[in-house]
């Protein structure tokens, strides 16, 4: 330990040195890069680490987080990665076993006790969130993400660099109702359906929305009988509610069977596609396949449904309801059995559990390897950032590097890694173009204050001419505009406007020029009662809208209609606002690729 921080104190100066000694840092996620970066920011000796990371060990997570053992499985991961690391370290270490989006025990100041946060996360909510946060404290958040050979760290300044939503993330891939609930062909579409549908109709905690938004149909006897099939499904919820293990056969048959004849009636769907067969009676004999490799048999995929949704079916009292994991043996086996059985019913090839857990869990390869170079350039920026390097002159934001791996950055062909410089805020960007600031409120002033008298607040100090809107972000409600007035004679409690929830302010005048929106974080203050910040809030001008939206957030909103969604697959480069000098222009930001958040969540490298 001594070696290391002398040697650190040779590299980067006494003074220098003495300075990360006093600075606390903040690392999300304790997961593939977590585990390297912790060991990584220990090494360096920084003076104090806080790690936050929800989520206890896997068995699947032991091959590249190498902080865990097999002991350690179903253990925190924050407190125990600082246990595995604790005895090479110099630093005070903290691990925090929550939400890093859990406003009570996060709250916004809570975060500006850190000189830097890292992002070491694996969904794009978590990684907005906390991008917003470093917003709201203009604090550098070093942003990073890898899957399989590719990865990337991004360095962010608030105010100087683009932010992590200045561009847009890749959208995911959608299909349109009628081919998932109607007209299969391809495996996929039987996977979204025994995942998205017929799993989260049974057993999680909300039925699919599926069959509500783009229903790819104009056939009015497919849309009736989509709407029929989903009422039909409820009362099979039923059924699996109870635990009544004497009905699976009757679920079998209305699923695989009469759904099937159902959709066989509607001829004009089968005028030029083949018809599906339905499933014919097999009597369930128990064998099951233990080969998760190989494609089973359709016995051997009935006898596995059977078993995997009585063991569904008897956890159920107990657990409420049941969300798709692909570390869960039992959703697991019950959507690849529901999935292949569907396959076979429309003639299309069957996979394998193993496949079909790599697809429905949306699982890239990760390895550790490209975890590790990540990791390792996200310690070395933040020496940067923080303008620890010796005889190195401050550097300017721009000058400041982000990295991609080559396959993601598609720069160049005969570099691994590739370092284009960081790009400008994006003046179009949803979170860093507009103005924001901390709106202190006492427990006393929320009881009192109305929502008009705030309005009335803002307006007078940010000079805000005409009407505004007022929008409750942390739950999308509109609290009052022009034309909505019931609230605001409401005080902040009664419209549970609390500590830690974020209001948008935007200037509803009609005019050439208006305020720029403007978002409070509300936080706590004991010594006051309502004190805005000071902060500009600029007229900008007003830009007719277009049907084209670019941002991120836009794009985002755009797939939440009911479309079914895939977390998935596709592997494509998005254009990227150019940078400044000649080399990055060409550059393109890794190939972000969709995870799992929730069943829906967009999200890109883990
Ligand atoms: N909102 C959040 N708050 C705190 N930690 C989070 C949050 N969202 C994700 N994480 C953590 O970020 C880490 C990301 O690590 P990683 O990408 O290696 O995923 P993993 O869950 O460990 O692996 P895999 O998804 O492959 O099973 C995880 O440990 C996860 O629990
Ligand atoms: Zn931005």
């Amino acid at each position: 330990m001594s070696d290391t921080s002398s040697v650190n104190q040779r590299l980067l100066g006494s003074e220098n040195y003495q300075k990360l000694r006093n600075s606390g840092v903040l690392l999300v996620g304790a997961g593939g890069i977590g585990c390297e970066l912790l060991k990584n920011l220990v090494l360096m000796g920084f003076g104090s680490i806080d790690i936050v990371d929800l989520d206890t060990i896997d068995l699947s997570n032991l091959n590249r987080q190498f902080l865990f053992r097999h002991r350690d499985i179903k253990q925190p991961k924050s407190t125990t990665a600082i246990k595995a690391i604790q005895h090479v370290s110099n630093s005070k270490l903290t691990a925090h076993t929550a939400n890093i989006m859990d406003v009570e025990t996060f709250p916004l100041s809570w975060f500006d006790q850190f000189a830097i946060i890292f992002n070491a996360l694996d969904n794009l909510e978590a990684r907005r969130y906390v991008n917003q946060m470093a917003q709201f404290l203009h604090k550098p958040l070093l942003e990073s993400g890898t899957a399989g050979f590719d990865g990337y760290i991004q360095p962010i300044i608030p105010g100087s660099t683009e932010c992590f939503d200045c561009t847009t993330k890749e959208t995911p891939k959608t299909f349109p109702v009628c081919t998932i609930r109607s007209t299969p062909s391809q495996p996929i579409h039987c996977i979204v359906w025994a995942k998205n549908f017929l799993f989260a109709q049974l057993f999680a905690s909300s039925g699919s929305t599926i069959g509500d938004g783009d229903l790819g149909t104009d056939n009015p006897e497919e849309i009736k009988r989509i709407q029929q099939e989903t009422n039909e499904l409820l009362e099979l919820q039923e059924y699996v509610r109870a635990g009544d293990e004497s009905k699976i056969p009757e679920i079998i048959k209305k699923i695989f069977v009469q759904d099937i004849q159902k959709l066989l009636a509607i001829e004009e769907l089968w005028k030029t596609r083949e018809k599906p067969v339905p499933l014919p009676d097999i009597e369930v004999d128990g064998i099951v396949n233990t080969d998760l490799s190989s494609v089973w048999t359709i016995q051997e995929q009935v006898n596995a449904f059977v078993l995997s949704t009585q063991r569904l079916m008897k956890r159920l009292p107990e657990e409420g309801q049941i969300e798709f994991d692909k570390d869960d043996q039992d959703t697991l086996e019950f959507v690849t059995t529901a999935a292949n059985i569907r396959a076979h019913i429309f003639k299309l090839p069957l996979k394998s559990l193993f496949d079909i857990k790599q697809i429905a869990g949306n699982i890239i390869p990760a390895i550790a390897t490209t975890n590790a170079i990540i990791s390792g350039l996200s310690a070395l920026a933040s020496l940067r950032v923080l303008n620890l390097i010796k005889n190195q002159p401050e550097a300017k934001a721009q000058e400041l590097n982000m990295a991609f791996t080559s396959k993601a950055s598609n720069i160049s062909s005969n570099r691994y890694i590739s370092n284009p410089q960081l790009a400008h805020p994006n003046p179009k960007c949803p979170v860093c173009s507009i103005a924001r600031g901390v709106l202190h409120v006492s427990q006393e002033a929320l009881k009192t204050t109305t929502l008009s008298e705030l309005i009335q607040k803002i307006q007078e100090k940010y000079r805000f001419e005409g009407e505004v809107s007022i929008l409750d972000k942390s739950t999308q409600r509109l609290l009052a505009d022009y034309d909505f007035e019931d609230l605001l004679d409401k005080t902040l409690a009664e419209l549970n406007l609390k500590h830690g929830i974020i209001l948008s302010i935007s200037d509803e005048s009609v005019a050439d020029e208006v305020r720029c929106t403007t978002e409070f974080y509300l936080d706590e203050v004991k010594d006051a009662q309502l004190r805005l910040p000071n902060i500009e809030v600029p007229l900008v001008k007003v830009i007719p809208s277009t049907e084209e939206t670019d941002d991120a957030v836009g794009a985002i909103e755009s797939t939440a209609s009911g479309e079914i969604i895939l977390d998935a697959l596709e592997d494509k480069n998005e254009k990227k606002r150019p940078l400044e000098d000649e080399e990055s222009s060409s550059s393109l930001p890794p190939s972000k690729k969709s995870a799992t958040t929730h069943d829906e969540g967009v999200v890109i490298l883990d």
